[in-house]
């Protein structure tokens, strides 16, 4: 337990640029001392002693604003910065030199019984207000960023941002995650693809109807021989001249 709170306080100093001598360290930061106090709480959980460890757990977070189960497994090295807001739930495991900003909860869905937290391997950097949820396991290496929410396992050396989490980089190279908002919407393309064939034929049968207003209207005699390959012609004899009109149809033309 010593070497784990040593690890604890030493760490600090490597991830916060803003910590600058160890009595500011032991004093002014509330995750160092929420895992003093889970530490303690979680060897007497083990123990098997009652309600006290539970008890420490709720000082820890009415001290800190951070709330770890005594159940928790936590690695060493571990560094909860600034806290306020963490949960972290009782099958949770967090492997060593985690980072965890605050408003982070690790998490149950609410479905699940038994172990219902995370496992986060080595290494792993927790966004401020990132929600992991379920059991599932985050690999060694991975940052999660700021407000997302992790809801599937992660491989090792992966970033994953958003809700839900998907992963941007995987060993150091960009992932695109899918766009959502850019999805092809093959509804939207086929009402489009009609709009705009009704749109060709309005155009059509107006200049359709504009070559017909300007032409002479001509005189053919019925049982006359007339080109019928001249698809003008009929839609103007269509027009023009009911009988012609017969003629054709009954010409099948
Ligand atoms: C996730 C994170 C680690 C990524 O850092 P990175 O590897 O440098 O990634 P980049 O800055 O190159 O961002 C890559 C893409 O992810 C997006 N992105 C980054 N962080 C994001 C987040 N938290 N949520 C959603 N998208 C995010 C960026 O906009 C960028 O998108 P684009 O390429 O389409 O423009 C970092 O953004 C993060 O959230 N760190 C947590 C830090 C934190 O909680 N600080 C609190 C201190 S109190
Ligand atoms: C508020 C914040 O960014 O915290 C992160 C770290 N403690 C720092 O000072 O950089």
């Amino acid at each position: 337990m010593l070497n784990a709170l040593v690890a604890d306080f030493r760490i600090i100093f490597d991830r916060d640029p803003a910590a600058r001598n160890w009595l500011e360290v032991l004093f002014c930061y509330p995750g160092l001392q929420a895992l003093f106090l889970h530490r303690f709480a979680h060897w007497l959980f083990l123990l098997g002693l009652p309600v006290i460890p539970r008890l420490i757990s709720h000082i820890a977070r009415f001290l800190t604003g951070i709330e770890i189960h005594p159940g928790a497994q936590i690695g060493h090295g571990v560094f909860i910065d600034h806290g306020m807001g963490v949960v972290i739930g009782e099958t949770a495991i967090v492997g060593d030199y985690a980072l965890i900003y605050q408003g982070v909860t690790l998490g149950g869905t609410g479905k699940e019984s038994g172990k219902r937290h995370p496992t986060l391997g080595e290494n792993v950097v927790v966004g401020a207000g990132a929600k992991v949820l379920g059991n599932i396991h985050i690999g060694n290496n991975v940052r999660i960023g700021a407000g997302s929410v992790v809801l599937r396992d992660v491989p090792s050396d992966c970033t994953v941002v958003g809700i839900p989490g998907r992963i941007i980089y995987r060993s150091g190279v960009r992932v695109n995650p899918l766009e959502h908002g850019s999805l092809p919407d093959s509804e939207a393309e086929v009402i489009r693809a009609l709009v705009d064939r009704i749109d060709f034929l309005e155009q059509k049968f107006e200049e359709l109807q504009n070559k017909q207003q300007s032409q002479q209207p001509v005189a053919i005699p019925v049982g006359a021989t007339i080109g019928v390959d001249d698809c003008d012609l009929k839609y103007f004899c269509r027009i023009n001249d009911k009988k012609i009109q017969e003629f054709l149809d009954g010409a099948g033309i």
